[in-house]
C-alpha cells in the first residue's frame, strides 16, 4: 500500500527470499471458502492453494469470491468519475496532516524513498481509512494518532459514497473469508486471525480509488515544457517498487489496462493483467511477520504505458486492528528463532503512510 522504500522492504525479505521464481500468477477458485454449505474437502483444497500462493509466490488472483459485479464496477464508475472533476473541486478534499492523511492526493505528492532520496509516483487518489472518534479512542484509553480522524468524503458525487461504503463492507467480508482459509492453510484454527488481532469490526482498513494517466502524457507535457510551456517533472513510474504494510490487499482493476507488475526472486517484473471478475490479492508486511518469514510481501509497481488509456484501481488493504501487537506465532517458527520483534501495527503504518508524501 502506499510507496514504501523498497530497500528496506528488501532487507525484509532478505532472510526467506529465494525460491519465488514465478513467471505468472496463481488463480484460485475461492468459491467454496464463501460458500457457507460448502463441503470441507473443498474448503481444505482452497485452503491448501491459498497458503502455496502466499508461500511461493505472495501474489494469486481470486475468482468466485463473491463480491457481486455491481459492487466491484460501481466503484471503479466512480472513481472514473471523481478523477474527472476539476482540479479545484479535488483540492477540496486535499489530503494533509490535518485531515489525518485522508482524502485527495494530486497527482506527483506520492513518493518512492530510496536511500538517496525519492522518486515522485504519477497518480492520484482519494484515500479513506477506517474512521476513528479521537474522544472514543481517548476514551477507551487508547492512544491517539495522527491518522484517526474521519474520512473525506466527496459530496460532489451523490453515488460515491454509497458505492464506496458498498464495496468496503464486502471487502471486509470477503477479507475475513480468505484469512479464514489461510490460517487453516497454515494448520491454525480457523479463526485465529480474528478478534483483536485482525476482527473485520477492527481491522484498521484502508480503501483508495487511483487514477493512473498513461505516462506518455508525461513525456507530452515534457515536450510541451521544452517548447517553452509549464515546466514537468521527469516521471518514469506511475507508482513505485513497494511491498504493501499490512495483512492482505486485494485490487480491483480496470479491464483493458495491464500496468500492476510483480517482481519475481530474479529480479524480473511479471505483469498481473486484469482478469475479468477477478481480484489480485498480495500478502503485506504483517504475514511475513506472523509466519516468521515463511509467507512474503512481495515488491510489486504500476507502469501505465498503455498509450492514451488512463487506468483506474480500487485497492482494499484489510489489516489488523490498529492496537494488534504481532510477532511470529509460536506454531509457525517451526522451530527456528523467530526472525522479527513484535510490532504494534498502528505504529507500523504510521511509520510508513508519514513516509509517502512530499506535502
Ligand atoms: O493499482 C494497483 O494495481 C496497485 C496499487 C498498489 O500497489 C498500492 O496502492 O499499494
Ligand atoms: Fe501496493
Amino acid at each position: 500500500m502506499f510507496r514504501s522504500a523498497a530497500a528496506r522492504c528488501t532487507r525484509l525479505l532478505q532472510s526467506s527470499i529465494g525460491t519465488r521464481s514465478f513467471t505468472s500468477l496463481p488463480v484460485i477458485d475461492v468459491g467454496p471458502l464463501v460458500d457457507p454449505a460448502a463441503p470441507r474437502e473443498s474448503v481444505t483444497a482452497v485452503a491448501q492453494q491459498l497458503h502455496k500462493a502466499c508461500r511461493d509466490v505472495g501474489f494469486f488472483y481470486i475468482q468466485n469470491h463473491g463480491v457481486p459485479q455491481h459492487v466491484t464496477q460501481g466503484v471503479l464508475q466512480q472513481a472514473h468519475k471523481w478523477f474527472a472533476l476539476p482540479a479545484e473541486v479535488k483540492a477540496s478534499l486535499l489530503l494533509s496532516p490535518a485531515s489525518h492523511y485522508r482524502g485527495y492526493q494530486p497527482l506527483g505528492i506520492n513518493v518512492t524513498r530510496h536511500e538517496s532520496g525519492f522518486v515522485q509516483d504519477w497518480h492520484e487518489a482519494l484515500d479513506l481509512f477506517r474512521e476513528e472518534d479521537a474522544a472514543a479512542v481517548k476514551a477507551a484509553g487508547r492512544p491517539s494518532s495522527v491518522l484517526h480522524g474521519p474520512n473525506l468524503w466527496p459530496d460532489q458525487l451523490p453515488d460515491f459514497s454509497t458505492a464506496l461504503r458498498a464495496y468496503i463492507d464486502a471487502c471486509l467480508t470477503l477479507g475475513e473469508q480468505l484469512l479464514r482459509g489461510i490460517a487453516l492453510g497454515l494448520g491454525l484454527p480457523e479463526a485465529y486471525f480474528g478478534g483483536q488481532l485482525a476482527g473485520p469490526a477492527g481491522s484498521y482498513w484502508v480503501a483508495r480509488v487511483i487514477h493512473y494517466p498513461p505516462l506518455q502524457q508525461v513525456g507530452q507535457q515534457q515536450a510541451a515544457a521544452a517548447a517553452g510551456g509549464e515546466v514537468g517533472r521527469e516521471v518514469q513510474l506511475s507508482c513505485g517498487e513497494h511491498c504493501d504494510y499490512g495483512l492482505l490487499t486485494l485490487v480491483n482493476q480496470d479491464p483493458h489496462v495491464t500496468a500492476l507488475q510483480v517482481k519475481n526472486a530474479s529480479g524480473q517484473w511479471v505483469d498481473a493483467p486484469p482478469l475479468p471478475g477477478t481480484f489480485v490479492c498480495n500478502i503485506g508486511d504483517m504475514f511475513q511477520v506472523l509466519t516468521n518469514g515463511m509467507y512474503k510481501a512481495t515488491l510489486h509497481r504500476v507502469l501505465n504505458t498503455a498509450r492514451g488509456t488512463p487506468r483506474v484501481s480500487a485497492p482494499f488493504f484489510y489489516e489488523p486492528c490498529f492496537e494488534a501487537v504481532l510477532g511470529p506465532a509460536p506454531q509457525l517458527c517451526r522451530g527456528q528463532p523467530p526472525l522479527f520483534q513484535p510490532i504494534r501495527y498502528g505504529s507500523h503504518l504510521e511509520s510508513k503512510v508519514l513516509r509517502n508524501f512530499e506535502l
